[in-house]
C-alpha cells in the first residue's frame, strides 16, 4: 500500500515515528511534508496531502497536526477524503470497517509515541465491511460532497 504522509510544525515531532510504522509494515511512504519544526498551516499540508490520495497515487493518508482537529476538519472538506480522528487503536479501525476511511487525523499532542505503531497497524490492516448497510451509509456520507461548493 501507498501512503501519504503529512504534518504541520505541531505534528512534526509524530511524524518520524509514524513514518516507521508505516514502513514497519512493508508500506510506501510518500512524504508531503513538512520538513521541519517552522510554522506551516494544517489546511495548506492537509489538501497536499489528501490530493496525493484523491489523485491514485496513494491509497490512503496520514495526517499529523497539534490536535488533529484542525487536519480532520480540513481533510473531510475535501469531496473523496473520508477521514477520520484517531488517538487510539480502535477508531482507526473502525473509521476503515464501518465509514471506508482513506485517512486519519491524530495529534501529536495526545497520542504517545508508543501507541503509533498499534494505531497505524489497525488503519492499514483494516478493510471496508462491504455489506448493504455500511455500502447505503458511505453512499450517503459520499453524496454530501456534492453539497460542498468546489474552490
Ligand atoms: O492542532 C492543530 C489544529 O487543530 C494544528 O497543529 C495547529 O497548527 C496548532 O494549533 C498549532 O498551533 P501553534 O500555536 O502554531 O503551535
Amino acid at each position: 500500500m501507498k501512503v501519504a504522509l503529512g504534518a504541520d510544525h505541531a505534528g512534526f515531532a509524530l511524524k518520524d515515528t509514524v513514518r516507521h510504522a508505516i514502513e514497519a509494515l512493508g508500506h510506501e511512504v510518500i512524504d508531503c511534508g513538512t520538513h521541519s519544526g517552522d510554522p506551516v498551516d494544517f489546511p495548506d499540508i492537509t489538501r497536499t496531502t489528501c490530493e496525493v490520495v484523491l489523485s491514485g497515487s496513494a491509497d490512503r493518508a496520514v495526517l499529523v497536526c497539534g490536535t488533529g482537529q484542525g487536519a480532520v476538519m480540513a481533510a473531510n472538506k475535501l469531496p473523496g477524503i473520508r477521514c477520520g480522528l484517531t488517538h487510539e487503536p480502535y477508531s482507526a479501525h473502525q473509521a476503515v470497517e464501518h465509514d471506508d476511511a482513506n485517512a486519519i487525523a491524530m495529534g501529536a499532542w495526545l497520542v504517545p509515541h508508543a501507541l503509533v505503531p498499534d494505531i497505524i497497524r489497525e488503519f492499514l490492516g483494516a478493510v471496508f465491511d462491504d455489506d448493504e448497510e455500511t455500502r447505503r451509509r458511505v453512499a450517503k456520507l459520499n453524496a454530501l460532497d456534492a453539497l460542498t461548493p468546489a474552490n
